[in-house]
């Protein structure tokens, strides 16, 4: 299949794919993402970073060919740095080594059991094991590579070639985003920034204390003076790091606005109610609301809005002595997310209607001081909320507000 290569710097194209259709990874809901691909041609040797999606190699390959004719150079991949196992980043390798039986795979140590047990074909392959400060030269074309563990898997790595000042970071800093421009300068910056955002709250957050180490020996070994671009794995190619490494460092380190998220569900609309009066008592103090309906909306995008939250409000009507299923569902991902590793506490209130016994505040704190939340205020009440319940719940808001507003 013909396809263009994009020429990113000198002597480094993407050759990436575009995924249009994609609208669920693992429960992460998106509109399509890009598996980011490169070739590097240096004098002696060319290489290829990562790989792409099963299924999608005509597209890799119509950008690998069209990357050669534009260097004008024979077509050959010497050398394949997979900075990551996953099969995104990895699905299309057996096409290329079935080109080019030849050439050199660089990985992680991690990498080579996982790689293996994807591809039983590369039982007998050879691999070039690399870590932290190991180098490659490609003629002219320098790499050091940097062990990234659980950014986002105990594989990972990053590959920085120094010529060019570019950070391969595979699924670190990266967005599920699939437009037709490729760098962050040419992409609405609150359209990036929400997207790298929801990237980290789901995927990066349980690691954010690697996250701030990472960041940290970048600086003290220097290397991050050398980084002038960061391509990541997924998304715009970064021309401004330290856009997105401050942005990495706020969300690792727990920095959160005056903001709370509301996420709640209903079945006949009490709850809902309650909500509403809530984010009046919270909007009263000038404090940022976002809001989350379970049954319309989804999880991934509640907690991007709750990573920087200082805190959250969780409304569930009971039923059959517990809170409404989807309230589960996000108390689950509340627990693998693990906010409190960025080293705060977020607050939690919880509320809701009940009919009879109720049952579902007392779970639902449970849980959430499990997930490592601090519950601020419980409360429910009985069927349709009155008025006065309805000023109790805004005073609530209120109160909550001015705490927030206070720390
Ligand atoms: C299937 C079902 C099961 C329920 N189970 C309980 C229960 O175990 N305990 C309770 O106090 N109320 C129970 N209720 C009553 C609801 O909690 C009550 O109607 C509440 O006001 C609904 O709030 P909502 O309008 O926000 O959905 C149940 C209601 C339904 C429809």
């Amino acid at each position: 299949m013909k396809s263009s290569s994009k020429k990113i710097n000198d002597g480094v194209y993407w050759v990436g794919v575009l995924d249009w259709d994609i609208r669920d990874y693992h429960g992460y809901k998106l509109d399509g993402t890009t598996y980011n691909c490169y070739l590097v041609f240096g004098k002696d040797k060319v290489a290829l970073i990562d790989n792409s999606y099963p299924g999608t190699f005509p597209s890799l390959w119509g950008k690998i060919v069209d990357a050669f004719e534009k260097e004008g150079r024979d077509l050959k991949i010497d050398v394949v740095i997979q900075n990551h196992i996953e099969i995104d980043h990895s699905g299309t390798l057996p096409q290329i080594i079935k080109k080019f039986p030849e050439l050199e795979l660089y990985c992680s140590a991690q990498a080579v059991n996982g790689l293996k047990n994807y591809f039983p074909n590369l039982e007998n392959f050879t691999f070039n094991i690399v870590k932290t400060g190991d180098t490659l030269d490609l003629g002219g074309k320098n790499f050091t590579f940097i062990s990234a563990p659980m950014l986002h898997w105990p594989d990972s790595m990053f590959s920085l070639l120094h010529e060019n000042g570019i950070l391969f970071s595979n699924d670190a800093f990266g967005q599920h985003l699939c437009l037709s421009e490729r760098f962050s300068d040419e992409t609405s910056q609150d359209l990036l920034i929400r997207h790298a955002k929801k990237f980290y709250a789901n995927l990066v957050t349980p690691s954010s204390s690697m996250v701030i180490n990472k960041l940290k020996e970048l600086v003290s070994t220097g290397l991050v003076n050398d980084v002038k671009i960061i391509a990541p794995s997924h998304g715009q190619i970064w021309r401004d790091p330290s856009l997105i490494i401050n942005a990495y460092s706020d969300w690792a380190s727990g920095v959160c606005k005056d903001k709370v998220t509301f996420i709640y569900d209903t079945m006949h609309h009490s709850t809902q109610k309650m909500v509403n009066a809530m984010i009046e008592g919270v909007l009263s103090e000038d404090v940022e609301v976002k809001s989350y309906f379970l049954h319309e909306d989804e999880r991934s995008a509640a907690v991007t809005d709750v990573l920087d939250s200082k805190a959250v409000c969780i409304g569930s009507p009971t039923m059959m002595n517990n809170p409404y299923p989807s309230l589960g569902d996000l108390i689950y991902y509340f627990n693998c997310l693990s906010f409190s590793k960025t080293g705060k506490t977020k607050k939690a209130v919880v509320f809701g209607s009940k009919g009879w016994g109720g049952g579902a505040n007392k779970k639902l704190s449970a849980d959430l001081k499990e997930a490592g939340f601090e519950i601020f205020e419980e409360y429910d009440t009985l069927n349709i909320p009155s008025d006065e319940i309805l000023n109790e719940c805004f005073e609530i808001g209120k109160k909550l507000g001015q705490t927030i507003k206070s720390e």
